[in-house]
Parts: structure tokens; C-alpha cells; sequence
């Protein structure tokens, strides 16, 4: 088990290039399923998340290869296997993107209820309604989903949420539908528009994406195509946080300033100057302790819950008192009492943290309990006094390409150690002081699997051990 090791105190400086989007690389894969021609797919990262994906195809019969820096070639030209295997879709939530192209390809899908859900529920309800308006019978049985259509036909489909994965599923499957099928409530989010640039690149007949209504009309085949892929806009967000909260000055290359508006708003109202020019980006972190802003997670174009926790570490910081309401997950505050170690004062209540800010963090020994979780701990190690230990860097690792390479040229004084499991080695490994009035006061909230759709958020169940 890898850890990270951080001195904090260092105010950031210099250039990172940013790396393709890991929410994008994936989908892009999945639809390289929709012909039997070569895919090429440039600018993927090097990521763990990435690596799962390449396992799964691999795993239904599908041809997958690094042919280059950071490309990735996907060939599926024999017949497909329609169980991806078990053991590897529940480790990431992503792999539920292969059912839509798996149906539409071979008629039967098999497939695990997923993983990657320990920051909430996280039901299928609405990818597997809109597959059923689409023709496909679908039966749920001892932790399978098994899908069956000979060929999907066209529908009208509105979703009850815009759901990302759910309208990149649907509009997969449409590609070879008979007939139109039109999503209403669709997610806007700059992923969706990514897919549907590269259906069309195979020849799909899409419109819509980036709006609330995407329309497909379905084709008889695709073809191959190569697609060179948009920045991460979570990770560019990430490393402006990074800015802010080391009162550094970081310039972004490679970004889509357009992508993460509502990030440099937020930014800039907490003291950050921000410059945009085309795919660069610079930001200059505030001479003093950050203004207090409250947020709100909404589906894009609101504050992304993919940075809710970079955002409260920031937070954890500013002068005065801020509120995050997480409006996505009903579990995505875990983060918080690993903060608490590190002399963060926050409450959280259901899905509301109120963040009372503090003039410094202290080195701590801590777990990220999830990918963003992880990346607001290593910000808050990279801003507070002394040493931090940071365990759990396999979840960093499902999203952030040359994590600690990355920092180091900047500045930052991080070091990655591999530990042989188990508790040796933490120094400091001492109670979080307890906050008034503690929110999530014992143990981690942990998902069972796919149950209700957002519900309230109250349940904790805790995690053995800790
Ligand atoms: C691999 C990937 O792209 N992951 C992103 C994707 O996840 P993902 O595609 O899973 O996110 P969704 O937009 O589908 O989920 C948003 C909310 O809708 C709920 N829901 C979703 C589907 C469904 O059938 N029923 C239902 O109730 C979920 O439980 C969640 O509360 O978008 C999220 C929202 O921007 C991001 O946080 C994730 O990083
Ligand atoms: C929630 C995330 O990923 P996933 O949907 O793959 O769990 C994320 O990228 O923050």
C-alpha cells in the first residue's frame, strides 16, 4: 500500500500540464465498442481508472493497447463476450458504461452491480428505465443485471435527473438504435459533448449534447475513428485550488478555462487573480487568508461535486465561516474527519458542512476515503504546517496522472513510500480533535449496493477498524 508523504508550507510555483479527462477517457473506450473497426484515442492519461477500463475490454474480447504517448487503440472487430468480468467492474462505478454498447452490440449483457460508490448511493434506476423504453428486458438478480434486446429501438426518454452516465449510456445505445431516440433532461456536462464529438467522428447521428435534449437517430453501423481528448477540467480545478490554498502562483497548460467557470468565479470572489488566454490559465493564490465562500454542488454548469472537498480544504483556511450544501451525493463529506486531524473546525449535517475557517492546518497522519476526498487532503498537507502522512493513495491513483511528479515541479515536497500494509509506519496517529456540535461524528460512511436514487443522507453505517 503506497503513501504519500508531504511537507507543507511551500507556496506552489510554476507550470503543470494538465492530462486528458479521466471522465471523458473512459466513455470514449466504452463506445469504441460500437464498431468492429479500429478506435485510436489520444491524450488519455495514465490512470488506474484508465487501466480498469483496457482490463474490461480486454476482458469481453475487445483488443486494447498503449500505441504512444498517451494513446490508446481499441479494436473489437470478432464477436464480444457480454459478461465483463466481475471481479474488475466492482472496482469502478465507470464500468456500468459499457452496458449501452455491449447491448447494442451483442443483444446480452451480464453485468456486476458496480463499485466506486463509498461517496453515496448510487442506483442505475435511470440508465436502466431508459434501456427498457429502448426494447432491452432487464432482470436484477443476485447482484447481476442481465439486459436482453435483439435490436434496440428508438424512444422518447426523459430523465428524472440529468444523470452523466445515464445519457452517455443511452445515447451509446441509440447510435445503433432503430429509429430516433430523444433524451430530454439530458446532462450538459462538457463529457457528454466530448462522447458525442466522437460518436459522430464514427459516424453516429447525434445533436443535442452541451443542451438539455440530445437526439440520436440510429445508423445501421459505425466506424473507426481517432479523437484526440479535451483536459480534465476536474484535475485544472484541482490545481487551482492548489494555488490558492498554498498562496502560490501556478500557470495551467493545456486547460479549457470555459469548462471550470464556476470554479474561477468561486476563486476569485475567495481573493485569487485568475487569467485566462486560450488553453492557458494562471492563478495566483490570495496574499492572505482566503474570503469565505459557500457553495452549492449543482450538475454542470454549477460548482462541480467532482471539487467539493478541494473546495472545503480550501475552505478549512478562510477567514470566517463558509457552508457547502452537496447537492449530487448523499455521502461525500468523508474527507472531513480526516480534515479534523488536522485541526479543521467543520460540522457537517446530512449533506451540509459548515466550514469555520482556522489560520492554519497542522500536519497529520490520514486516509483518503475516496479520489476527492484524497485530493482535498493532499491540498490541505500541501498548505498546513509540518509533515503529513497520507494513506489510501490508490484512490489519487483511479484519477490523477503523475500526482506527485506533477507537484514537484512546482515546488511541492512530496514523496511517495510503499508500506507493507497495516498500521507500521503512521506517526501521529492521534484522535481528530472533535469539532462542536460533530456532524459525522464515528466511522465512514459506506454505500451498500445500488439502492434508492438521492435520498436524504442520514444513514451511516461504520467502517470495522476505524
Ligand atoms: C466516471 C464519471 O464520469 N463519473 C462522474 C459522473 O458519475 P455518474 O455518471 O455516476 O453520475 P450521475 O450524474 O449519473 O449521478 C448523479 C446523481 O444521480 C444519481 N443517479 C444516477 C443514475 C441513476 O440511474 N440514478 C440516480 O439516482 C446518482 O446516485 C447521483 O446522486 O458524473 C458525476 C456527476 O457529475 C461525477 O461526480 C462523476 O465523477
Ligand atoms: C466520483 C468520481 O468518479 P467515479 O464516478 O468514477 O466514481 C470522480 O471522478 O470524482
Amino acid at each position: 500500500m503506497d503513501r504519500l508523504s508531504v511537507v507543507g508550507g511551500v507556496p506552489l510555483a510554476g507550470t503543470i500540464h494538465v492530462s486528458g479527462a479521466k471522465n471523458a477517457a473512459l466513455k470514449l473506450m466504452a463506445a469504441a465498442l460500437l464498431t468492429r473497426q479500429p478506435c485510436v484515442i489520444r491524450n488519455v492519461p495514465r490512470i488506474l481508472d484508465v487501466a480498469t477500463m483496457m482490463g474490461l475490454l480486454e476482458g469481453i474480447g475487445a483488443r486494447v493497447r498503449w500505441t504512444g504517448p498517451g494513446e490508446v487503440r481499441v479494436e473489437a472487430p470478432g464477436s464480444l463476450e457480454g459478461e465483463p468480468p466481475p471481479q474488475l467492474v466492482r472496482t469502478m462505478r465507470a464500468s456500468v458504461q459499457l452496458m449501452g454498447p455491449l447491448l447494442a452490440r451483442t443483444g446480452r449483457v451480464r453485468i456486476s452491480q458496480p463499485g466506486g460508490c463509498n461517496i453515496g448511493e448510487r442506483p442505475l434506476d435511470l440508465h436502466l428505465q431508459g434501456l427498457q423504453a429502448m426494447g432491452a428486458t432487464v432482470v436484477q438478480e443476485g447482484g447481476f443485471i442481465t439486459l436482453r434486446a435483439r435490436r434496440l429501438h428508438g424512444a422518447e426518454i426523459v430523465l428524472d435527473f440529468p444523470s452523466v452516465g445515464a445519457t452517455e449510456n443511452l445515447m451509446m445505445s441509440a447510435t445503433l438504435a432503430e429509429g430516433t431516440t430523444v433524451i430530454a433532461n439530458a446532462a450538459r456536462e462538457p463529457e457528454v459533448v466530448e462522447l458525442q464529438g466522437f460518436l459522430r467522428a464514427m459516424g453516429a447521428r447525434v445533436e443535442g449534447a452541451g443542451g438539455s435534449t440530445v437526439r440520436v437517430e440510429g445508423v445501421p453501423s459505425l466506424g473507426g475513428a481517432t479523437w484526440e481528448l479535451m483536459p480534465d477540467r476536474i484535475e485544472t480545478a484541482t490545481w487551482m485550488v492548489a494555488a490558492a490554498i498554498t498562496r502560490g502562483h501556478l500557470r495551467l497548460e493545456g486547460v479549457r478555462p470555459d469548462h471550470v467557470a464556476a470554479v474561477m468565479a468561486r476563486l476569485e470572489a475567495a481573493g485569487a487573480r485568475i487569467q485566462a488566454d486560450g488553453s492557458t490559465m494562471e492563478v495566483v493564490g490570495p496574499a492572505e487568508r482566503p474570503v469565505p465562500v459557500s457553495i452549492r454542488t449543482q450538475p454542470y454548469p454549477g460548482f462541480p461535486t467532482d471539487v467539493q472537498p478541494q473546495w472545503a480544504a480550501l475552505m478549512a483556511m478562510a477567514l470566517g465561516t463558509s457552508v457547502i450544501r452537496e447537492e449530487i451525493y448523499s455521502h461525500r463529506f468523508q474527507y472531513v474527519r480526516e480534515l479534523w486531524r488536522m485541526g479543521a473546525d467543520i460540522t457537517v449535517e446530512s449533506r451540509v458542512a459548515i466550514i469555520r475557517g482556522v489560520p492554519a492546518l497542522t500536519g497529520a497522519s490520514i486516509e483518503a476515503p475516496d479520489l476527492r476526498g484524497g485530493a482535498a487532503l493532499v491540498l490541505a498537507a500541501l498548505a498546513a504546517e509540518g509533515a503529513s502522512q497520507i494513506r489510501g493513495v490508490h484512490h489519487l491513483d483511479r484519477g490523477y496522472e503523475a500526482l506527485e511528479r506533477k507537484l514537484r515541479q512546482v515546488g511541492a515536497r512530496v514523496e511517495r513510500a510503499s508500506t507493507e500494509g497495516g498500521p507500521a509506519g503512521r506517526p501521529g496517529r492521534s484522535a481528530p480533535r472533535r469539532p462542536r456540535r460533530a456532524g459525522p461524528a464515528r466511522g465512514a460512511r459506506r454505500c451498500r449496493p445500488q439502492h434508492r436514487a438521492r435520498g436524504g443522507g442520514t444513514s451511516w453505517r461504520p467502517r470495522p477498524g476505524r
